[in-house]
């Protein structure tokens, strides 16, 4: 156990933290804090560590009165942070005085109820309780927060208590109660706690059974424009949706030079994880990748759950992988994702919990060492190598086959899987929500006089890949490289459209595939006038489509029958790739 003479919040004191040895106990102190305190005092300390109250009140008068005499001999406030079973669990000397959330690790907290913990303080002169002290409240989600006032002979005066609400429509973090004279003090507190965290956990029942997930606040730190970081949080939002998340709030901040140790000022991101407690929220993302030392800076300041866009994409990977490719690509993803996140940092790991961010490989596994997380990647790994060989047979079948390969590519949600149905008439899953599809699925395609083309669907593009994605979805992407004609469906309905285009320009130039020749198609043309497609498809050289409607896929049909190869004509049933040959497609009725 150690009794923690620190300070927190105040960037510009010393950061070198000494420990001293006192009698059992362990002293951390900034320097020069707390010199000037004489042995007496320390040993004062120390019986005043050693105290226990009963559980059922806030604080006794001789505690009360112990630590308002000391506080007053040492000529500063003391802390106590008091257990529910009356334990001294710290005692604080200093102005400011607050435990960190390290040193409150093992005292585990969720999201809707309390630490266990309550701190009241003392105060040299009558004062009420400070901003700062409610964010403390907030933040380490105390039981209770308290001041309590000495006075010039050191007797405990007013004592000042609030308490944390629950998420409410005002948007208050607390309750203030009204300042009494300590003894007359009447506080029933475990029953009082009992009934507030009940309340607390009623809110938050309320709150998971309506939306049925978890909730999320959105930010974005970047110095890039506000317009542009809100497009980007539409996006992100979008991903949230995806992932059954449900978005209360969006945070922009512009960030300047000095915003590197936690992405953005440590002002705006105590601002921001009091309003994720205000809304409920079970945690932040932000839309911008967060270094493994900036999640750690982070995970320092607040208990809540913060992950970045690289980690809500993986758990999107990880909801719909339903092959053993797929999931072993997406592990592995997850696992290079977290490996240099995982180096000595067990505890604020462990602090992910379930859910969104943490999905795959389990807690367990996430808390293993170093070295079984590179052995479980080496493993995947070869497992990697042995779905890549048959996919080269898969391949070399194809072609065997003789046939074209036409592959659909494009941003996700662009329509790309729609496309494949109308065209081939198949059934593959395609909905509106990002990365919908993961795994490759190839058909074939008639063409009119018997000519056959093998057409594949398979994992979206986004801005910003992670790139950890990128090399574990290789073998996935690496089928595109067979494609002797590529597809570029892009959404003509995105606001974004120029953007989603540069996307997926420069993943296929990144993979080495902008040599294969290209076709764009303006997708979703149902959602726009017709001049507009007219002007759009001149534009980008592109044909228009709605891929729901087949009638509108003559053009497009026409068009890759003439860039095709000539092939030989379909006569004697082939080895199929995946399915048997649908019957004719469009083109063929026209
Ligand atoms: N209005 C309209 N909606 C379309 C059109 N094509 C596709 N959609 C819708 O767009 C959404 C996404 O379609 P998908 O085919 O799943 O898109 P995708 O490109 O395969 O998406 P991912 O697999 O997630 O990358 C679905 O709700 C489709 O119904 C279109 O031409 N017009
Ligand atoms: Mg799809």
């Amino acid at each position: 156990m150690c009794v923690a003479f620190r300070r927190t919040w105040r960037s510009h004191w010393p950061k070198t933290v000494t420990l001293k040895y006192f009698g059992s106990l362990t002293i951390a102190t900034i320097h020069g804090q707390i010199s000037g305190l004489k042995a007496s005092h320390l040993a004062a300390l120390e019986r005043l560590y050693r105290r226990r109250i009963p559980a059922s009140v806030v604080i006794t008068t001789e505690l009360a009165r112990t630590a308002s005499q000391l506080s007053r001999d040492m000529r500063r406030p003391i802390g106590l942070l008091i257990t529910r079973r009356g334990v001294i669990e710290q005692v604080l000397v200093g102005p400011g005085c607050a435990p960190t959330i390290e040193s409150l690790a093992k005292f585990r907290v969720g999201a809707h109820s309390l630490r266990g913990l309550r701190l009241i303080r003392t105060h040299l002169h009558e004062e009420p309780l400070s901003q700062e002290d409610i964010t403390h409240l907030a933040m380490l989600r105390l039981d209770l927060i308290g001041v309590l006032g000495v006075t010039q002979e050191g007797e405990p005066s007013l004592l000042h208590l609030a308490h944390l609400l629950p998420p409410n429509p005002e948007g208050e973090v607390c309750r203030l109660l009204k300042p009494v004279p300590f003894h007359e003090l009447d506080l029933q507190l475990d029953t009082f706690l009992h009934t507030l965290e009940s309340d607390l956990q009623r809110s938050a029942t309320h709150h998971t059974v309506s939306a049925g997930t978890e909730s999320a606040i959105l930010v974005s730190a970047s110095p890039r424009s506000r317009a542009e970081q809100e497009e980007h949080l539409e996006e992100l939002s979008e991903l949230a949706e995806s992932a059954g998340v449900r978005v209360l709030d969006r945070v922009v901040q512009r960030t300047q030079e000095g915003y590197e140790r936690y992405l953005l000022g440590k002002g705006k991101l105590k601002e921001m994880v009091m309003r994720a407690l205000q809304k409920g929220a079970d945690l932040i993302i932000f839309d911008q990748d967060l270094a493994p030392a900036q999640a750690r800076a982070i995970s320092e300041v607040t208990d809540i759950k913060v992950i970045d866009r690289t980690q809500l994409i993986l758990d999107i990977f990880a909801r719909r992988a339903h092959t053993r490719e797929g999931k072993v690509q997406v592990e592995l993803a997850q696992l290079r994702y977290l490996l240099p996140r995982l180096l000595g940092h067990g505890t604020s790991l462990s602090r992910l919990g379930g859910g969104i961010g943490s999905r795959g490989p389990g807690e367990t596994k996430l808390e293993t060492d170093r070295r079984r997380i590179r052995d479980r990647i080496a493993h995947l790994e070869r497992e990697i190598a042995d779905v890549a060989r048959h996919q080269d047979q898969r391949r070399a079948k194809r072609i065997r086959q003789g046939l074209p390969i036409l592959s659909i590519v494009g941003y996700t949600n662009a329509g790309k899987s729609t496309l494949l149905n109308t065209l081939t008439h198949s059934e593959i899953p395609a909905q509106d929500r990002l990365f919908e599809t993961l795994d490759t699925t190839s058909r074939r395609l008639r063409f009119p006089h018997d000519r056959e083309v093998i057409v594949t669907d398979t994992v979206g593009f986004i801005r910003d890949l992670p790139k950890d994605l990128v090399g574990a979805f290789r073998t996935t992407l690496e089928e595109l490289r067979d494609a002797d004609l590529l597809l570029h469906v892009v959404d003509a309905s995105a606001v974004d459209i120029d953007q989603q285009i540069k996307a997926v320009d420069s993943i296929l130039q990144s993979l080495n595939m902008d040599t294969i020749p290209r076709v764009m198609v303006l997708n979703k043309c149902d959602r726009l006038a017709a001049q507009e497609v007219t002007a759009l498809s001149a534009r980008y050289h592109a044909i228009g489509i709605s891929a729901l409607n087949r009638d509108s896929l003559r053009p497009l049909i026409a068009h890759l029958e003439t860039l095709l190869p000539v092939v030989p004509s379909f006569s004697a049933p082939a080895e199929h790739p995946d399915q048997p040959p649908q019957d004719l497609a469009l083109a063929s009725r026209s």
